[in-house]
């Protein structure tokens, strides 16, 4: 007996048995690509398991799902405010929760958009220099342009301290225990559109140190949980135009996922923590080192930051739906 063209997920869709999909990166931040122009596909948190599944499925730390904004009901307020912002990035974590946003995930979703032909991000000097290609997600509309070098730079939009000035003041409104540590430490709650912990760490040996195997326990926890990043501050220097760059080494333990060897918002999350720490005076600029490369965040003026870096597509193919595992 041969096995059918179609499959069926536990609410009933069907869809096609071989699934096309796209694999990326952004500094080594992985995800599976789904192509849905059609509204189709029902991905069912199970289904999303079974792609970011490293050894039965695809593998990646996230799988995004390119849909018309139009078609995803949660986000009709955000059209009426942005009609250019057509297509939407569905963002699930490997574990198949939802996450509102992906800094390294929305720069592979532009790359993947370029690909299949559905919209481009401007060039440098390209139409007025606001000129940016407005992408929909769950935490509001991200504006993309293109950089030299193949990286993209995104307006992520704004971003607070949830412990306000209080926390701003003290530097601190969590404690975090890390694994391979030896002292629980104090922390920051920074949000980009999603949930992060920042905690500073004395130097790289401490950082190495840490075993992010196991998920940190964060005090008190947010109840959507967050994502926790550990960094040591590298200093700051004047960049060749003058302008001061601060620099950070960072880890992280993504909710959702677990370590993973880059993550976007969380260095825009750490970037904002260390400069809240310097006090006045501080860079807006940063270079965040992670595992996986280096990405750039800039504090803008109008109280929004912006997330820098490369994305990479590196496999296309088709999953036999009927051989993974989505139980
Ligand atoms: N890796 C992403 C963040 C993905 C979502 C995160 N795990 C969450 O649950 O908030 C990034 O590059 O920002």
């Amino acid at each position: 007996m041969t096995a059918p063209d179609v499959v069926r997920t536990a609410a009933g869709a069907a869809h096609p048995r071989l699934l096309e999909f796209t694999k990326g990166h952004g500094t080594q931040n992985d995800f599976v690509l789904l192509d849905d122009r059609d509204a189709a596909l029902d991905l069912t948190p199970a289904l999303v398991r079974g792609l970011a599944d490293r050894r039965a499925g695809i593998g990646g730390d996230g799988v995004i799902r390119v849909v018309p904004t139009a078609a995803v009901p949660e986000a009709a307020a955000l059209l009426e405010r942005e009609p250019a912002a057509t297509w939407f990035m569905d963002y699930r974590n490997a574990d198949g929760s939802v996450a509102e946003m992906c800094g390294n995930g929305v720069r592979v979703f532009v790359a993947y958009l370029e690909r299949l032909g559905l919209a481009r991000a401007p060039r440098p000097g390209e139409g007025p220099p606001t000129a940016a290609l407005a992408v929909g997600t769950r935490a509001g509309v991200r504006y993309v342009r293109a950089e030299p070098g193949g990286w993209y730079a995104v307006d992520m939009g704004p971003w607070h301290l949830p412990g306000g000035d209080a926390a701003a003041v003290a530097g601190y409104d969590a404690e975090v225990d890390v694994a391979g540590l030896p002292v629980t430490r104090p922390a920051l709650s920074v949000d980009v559109g999603n949930p992060h912990t920042v905690l500073a760490l004395a130097d790289e040996g401490e950082l190495s140190a840490a075993d992010l195997a196991r998920a940190p326990q964060v005090q008190p926890l947010p109840p959507a949980g967050t994502n926790v990043e550990l960094v040591v501050p590298l200093g700051e220097q004047a960049g060749a135009d003058g302008v001061l760059v601060g620099r950070v080494r960072m880890r992280v333990h993504e909710r959702g996922v677990g370590e993973t060897r880059s993550c976007g918002t969380g260095a825009c999350a750490a970037a904002l923590a260390v400069r809240t720490w310097a006090g006045a005076g501080a860079p807006d600029v940063w270079l965040v080192d992670v595992p996986g490369g280096t990405v750039r965040v800039r504090v803008l003026a109008s109280g929004h930051v912006e997330l820098a870096g490369p994305a990479a597509l590196v496999a296309t193919g088709r999953v036999d739906l009927a051989a993974l595992a989505v139980a």
